[in-house]
């Protein structure tokens, strides 16, 4: 490929052991690398204006080509932690849910969540800014990514949705893969798979370079994110697709 590939991430702390491997990467000479919010970047995948992204699975259905390039992704097994459903009240109490315009999984995964598993009969509603202090009293928030391990410290009530997922259907979730809108040179997929590989074998080297109060960053990174794109992940990830139809 004469041009090179335009690659966009997600510009969250979750991505960083992701992307720690790329910096003086030999892939970096056939790629270049931007950096958004999730729900960005699923629209310049979808709109072409890159050509792979760390985009939220809940946008495959609507593109007329994907293809998953890569053997990791932004998954869990268990409680996530960067992606809850934040709550002054206890859950049945919930009359509105302010949700992140950030996110296009999580929202979709709420959505199944509220109608199907918690059965509740709050109120849904978009935002298309900052939304967090509207989080009080009977009005909950879906926030995800750095954003929510900040409310974490501050939302006395946290329903974890990758953990929900799990009581739910006893598979883990995925909630971002690598996808390309094209088919891409093998040899590109090949040194983009390793150079994604790097931070994950290396998390204390990650950790380091990424000083954050707020979380362990370690435990993040280890016991909530997971990154390998296992068979029971894509498992995991067809069914969550199968109820978007
Ligand atoms: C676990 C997370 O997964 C993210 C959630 C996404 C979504 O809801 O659309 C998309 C990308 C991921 O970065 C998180 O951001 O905390």
């Amino acid at each position: 490929m004469e041009r090179k590939v335009k690659v966009a991430a997600v510009s969250y702390l979750n991505t960083k052991p992701l992307l720690y491997g790329f910096r003086g990467h030999a892939v970096m000479k056939m790629m270049e690398l931007s950096m958004d919010y999730p729900a960005m970047i699923a629209r310049q995948l979808i709109e072409g204006s890159v050509d792979v992204a760390l985009v939220p699975v809940a946008v495959i259905p609507k593109m007329q080509e994907h293809h998953i390039i890569s053997d990791f992704c932004i998954g869990a097994e268990g409680p996530v932690a960067s992606v809850c459903l934040f709550s002054d009240v206890p859950l049945q109490e919930i009359k509105r849910i302010y949700l992140d315009y950030q996110s296009r999984t999580s929202v979709a995964l709420l959505k199944l969540l509220v109608r199907d598993y918690w059965k509740l009969n709050a109120e849904l509603v978009q935002t298309s800014g900052d939304y967090q202090h509207l989080i009080k009293d009977a009005n909950a928030g879906l926030v995800i990514g750095d954003r929510a391990l900040e409310q974490r410290k501050r939302s006395p009530y946290i329903y974890d949705l990758a953990e929900a997922w799990m009581r739910f259907t006893s598979l883990p979730f995925v909630f971002a893969a690598w996808v390309s809108n094209k088919p891409l040179p093998i040899a590109f997929i090949q040194e983009f798979n390793n150079a994604n590989s790097i931070g994950i074998h290396n998390i204390p080297a990650v950790v380091a370079e990424n000083p954050y109060p707020l979380f362990d960053l370690t435990a993040y990174y280890t016991h909530h994110i997971s990154y390998p794109l296992t068979p029971a992940k894509r498992q995991g990830m067809q069914r969550f697709l199968s109820y978007l139809q």
